[in-house]
């Protein structure tokens, strides 16, 4: 018999469209394994919400693989320690796993490569990092043009099917049990509204996708409004891997109407993983080194700001929807995620990186290259456009984009208020005592912000 080889599941917790499973299948016994290291990500440690969800994704993977004869080892620890440890129990050699770009990753592959025989597959983004570039050879810095260069190389490979069976090894090695992880809340419960919107692993990844294939022909026109059902939900199951963005592709390109636009979506994902490829501390230092000169307020000062803003009480209402959204569901619409972060970062002066902090111990998507890139981008401390002078105005934003509805849902106090009021309630003298009034107005806050910005310039 063949000696087994490691299957190191990390961020692709899926077995369809797998290319680390597909080359392991043919060479032995294959022993899959997922570890847990809480230490070498260090600031960027698996947040609250995705913990949530990663309890539910093991748990359908370790089920998907035992249909198939296999069964998912949990080990916790250091990646590389672990996975010499269960070579040597197991006389494997060779680990098979699909490339991850997040930095943490990065330097576990290095030092798995050192101890074993590691091979790296593509599969997480629609293209690798780095194979698309101008006709100088360099990176794009910006997103459009590198999404038309990035369409010239689509359709992905078509996505490969699920193994039918996988060989397992003569004998079990020792996995952890997943419950001791204590990966989900108990007290308080915070996530217990989670399971009535997501459904983590691989056949709630697919029956999103089948249920979003009616919409993406509408996609253009509805993925702005956050009262519509009008985007995927994809981002966590994308982020955890549980579906290829190259299935998603294929799925949705073949849709009525036009879902060309949310395809340049997908590549956004694609973008964003290229540039913390490129810069791997982008989600804690600036691109545009002016932005280090800002004088942001200090967290001891806008304490009570950062926290209104945490819990959904600024007093502006399309605001406080998005950040009680979230709390509630681990999730945002992306048009409040862009006003949202707009607020914090100029109405409140506070420092993007808090915001993005925030959203990593919140949002079941978390995702280090899509949520550095993002909220660099809104800052304008990233490698592309400088938007810092662009300070969205919430009151305009709210009723532009129709988010009447949408405050009803998540700001209940103001549930009663008729469409020309809600965004607002302020200045129609119609706020509910019970809701809070402005932290800051808007002028006052624009010009604090414009301010602040040419000091930094000097
Ligand atoms: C401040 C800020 C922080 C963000 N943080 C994250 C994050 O941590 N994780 C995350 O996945 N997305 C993040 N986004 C991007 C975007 O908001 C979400 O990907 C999107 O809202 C997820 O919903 P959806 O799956 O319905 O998206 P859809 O509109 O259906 O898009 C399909 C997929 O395309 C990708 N995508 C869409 N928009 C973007 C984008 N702007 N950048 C990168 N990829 C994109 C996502 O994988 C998404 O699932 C952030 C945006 C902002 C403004």
């Amino acid at each position: 018999m063949a000696d087994p080889v490691i299957l190191w599941f990390r961020q692709d917790l899926r077995l369809s469209d797998q290319a680390a499973l597909a080359a392991a299948l043919g060479e032995g016994p294959v022993i899959p394994v997922y570890i847990l290291d809480d230490d070498a990500p260090r600031q960027w440690k698996m947040g609250a919400a995705q913990r949530w969800w990663l309890h539910y994704s093991l748990k359908s993977l370790d089920k998907n693989l035992r249909e198939r004869g296999s069964r998912l080892i949990l080990r916790r620890g250091d990646c590389a320690e672990e996975l010499q440890q269960l070579a040597r129990e197991t006389c494997s050699q060779r680990v098979h796993a699909l490339a991850h770009y997040e930095p943490w990753w990065r330097n576990a592959e290095k030092a798995v490569g050192q101890r074993l025989d590691l091979q790296l597959h593509d599969g997480g983004l629609l293209l690798p990092p780095g194979c698309v570039r101008t006709s100088g050879g360099d990176l794009y810095q910006i997103y459009t043009p590198f999404m038309r260069a990035t369409m010239l190389h689509m359709p992905p490979s078509k996505p490969s099917p699920t193994p039918s069976r996988i060989d397992s090894p003569s004998r079990w090695p020792h996995s952890d049990s997943l419950d001791e992880w204590d990966l989900l809340p108990s007290r308080p419960n915070w996530a217990e509204a989670f399971a009535n919107d997501w459904m983590p692993g691989e056949a709630g990844a697919r029956d999103r996708v089948s249920s979003f294939l009616d919409e993406a022909g509408d996609y253009d026109l509805a993925r702005n409004l956050p009262s519509a059902e009008g985007t995927s939900r994809l981002s966590p199951h994308l982020h955890f891997g549980e579906v290829s963005p190259a299935y998603v592709w294929h799925r949705i390109s073949g849709v009525p109407g036009d879902p060309t636009t949310f395809l340049k979506e997908l590549i956004w994902r694609d973008y964003a993983h290229t540039q913390i490829w490129a810069l791997p501390a982008y989600g804690s230092k600036n691109a545009r080194s002016v932005f280090d000169q800002m004088p942001w307020r200090d967290l001891r000062e806008a304490k009570g700001d950062f926290i209104a803003w945490k819990k959904g009480r600024t007093g502006y209402p399309i605001v406080d929807a998005g950040m009680r959204q979230l709390w509630t569901t681990g999730w945002m619409h992306n048009r409040v995620r862009m006003i949202v972060a707009s607020f914090l970062i100029k109405h409140l002066l506070i420092d993007w990186r808090h915001g993005a902090q925030w959203f990593w111990d919140t949002l079941v998507d978390a995702d280090y290259a899509n949520n550095s890139v993002n909220w660099q981008w809104v800052a304008g401390s990233g490698v592309d456009a400088n938007m810092f002078s662009r300070i969205m105005a919430p009151l305009t934003q709210s009723p532009k984009f129709e988010a009447a509805d949408y405050i009803r849902q998540w700001v209940p106090e103001l549930a009663h208020l008729d469409d020309k009021v809600i965004h607002d309630p302020d200045s129609y003298d119609v706020r509910p005592s019970a809701y809070p009034p402005k932290r800051i107005g808007h002028r006052e806050a624009r010009e604090r912000a414009l301010a602040a910005y040419q000091q930094s310039r000097g």
